[in-house]
């Protein structure tokens, strides 16, 4: 990675795809039991690059939960105001709704959704067998991260609301907790390892990771 930039370089992103196409080729498992997971985390944290990463990889669904914002809400976060519980609900709703959808599918699925608070996260799994992935890195990164990107609406200066506003997930929620520090290919690599995803008999290249039962850990890395 470019030492000067905090985005990956185009050659780490590769590395990512190549990762994942390589994993992809050698998961030997014919029906992979779908999962349904939401990548969640203050803006700029990468829940999009690795949602995709890993929605491209396992051939599940993928929905930007930006996507399903009321042009109101991209407005007024565009304008450098924060959402408010009231602004979110119908949006946290229109996520469920989604993942609900996916789950009579029975195919899988990934969706990006910053989940904020722990009461978010209820609405979202209400009734459902989701799994959390709560990517996560300091301040300094994800500022340097919102700073670099480009076509995005949020603005660096929301920053602190979404930090103030973020409720950490507690250990008896469904969350797997991933260091959003290390670069995609790594991440998308733990997050194989933590969910189980790798085909039978390959090693996880994680040191020590999770099994799904440990899950709202922090896990190691
Ligand atoms: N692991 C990573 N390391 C370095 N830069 C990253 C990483 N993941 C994402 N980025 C970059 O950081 C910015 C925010 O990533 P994005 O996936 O849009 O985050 P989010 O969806 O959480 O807002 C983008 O410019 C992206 O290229
Ligand atoms: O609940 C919120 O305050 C927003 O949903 C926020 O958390 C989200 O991050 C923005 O919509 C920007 O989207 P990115 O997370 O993709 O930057």
């Amino acid at each position: 990675m470019d030492p000067m930039s905090s985005e990956p370089t185009p050659a780490q992103e590769n590395a990512c795809k190549t990762a994942g196409a390589m994993i992809a080729k050698d998961l030997k498992r014919p029906a992979i039991p779908p999962q349904y997971i939401v990548v969640m985390g203050v803006s700029g944290t990468g829940k999009t690059t690795v949602a995709v990463a890993l929605a491209d990889l396992m051939g599940w669904p993928f929905q930007e939960g930006d996507d399903l914002h009321p042009p109101s809400n991209v407005e007024k976060m565009r304008n450098g105001h924060p959402l408010n519980d009231e602004d979110r609900a119908p949006w946290l709703e229109l996520c469920h709704d989604w993942l609900a959808k996916q789950v009579k599918a029975g195919h899988g699925a990934v969706l990006t959704c910053s989940s904020l608070k722990r009461r978010y996260r209820e609405i979202l799994a209400k009734g459902l067998p989701v799994e959390f992935v709560y990517l996560y890195t300091t301040p300094e990164v994800v500022e340097q991260r919102i700073k670099a990107r480009t076509g995005h609406y949020m603005p660096p200066t929301l920053l602190p609301s979404q930090f103030a506003t973020l409720e950490e997930p507690a250990t008896d929620e469904p969350v797997i907790v991933v260091s959003g520090d290390a670069t995609p290919s790594e991440i998308l690599e733990m997050l194989l390892c933590y969910l189980e995803l790798h085909p039978e008999g390959t090693k996880c290249k994680v040191e020590a990771h999770m099994s799904k039962s440990d899950h709202g850990r922090t896990a190691q890395n």
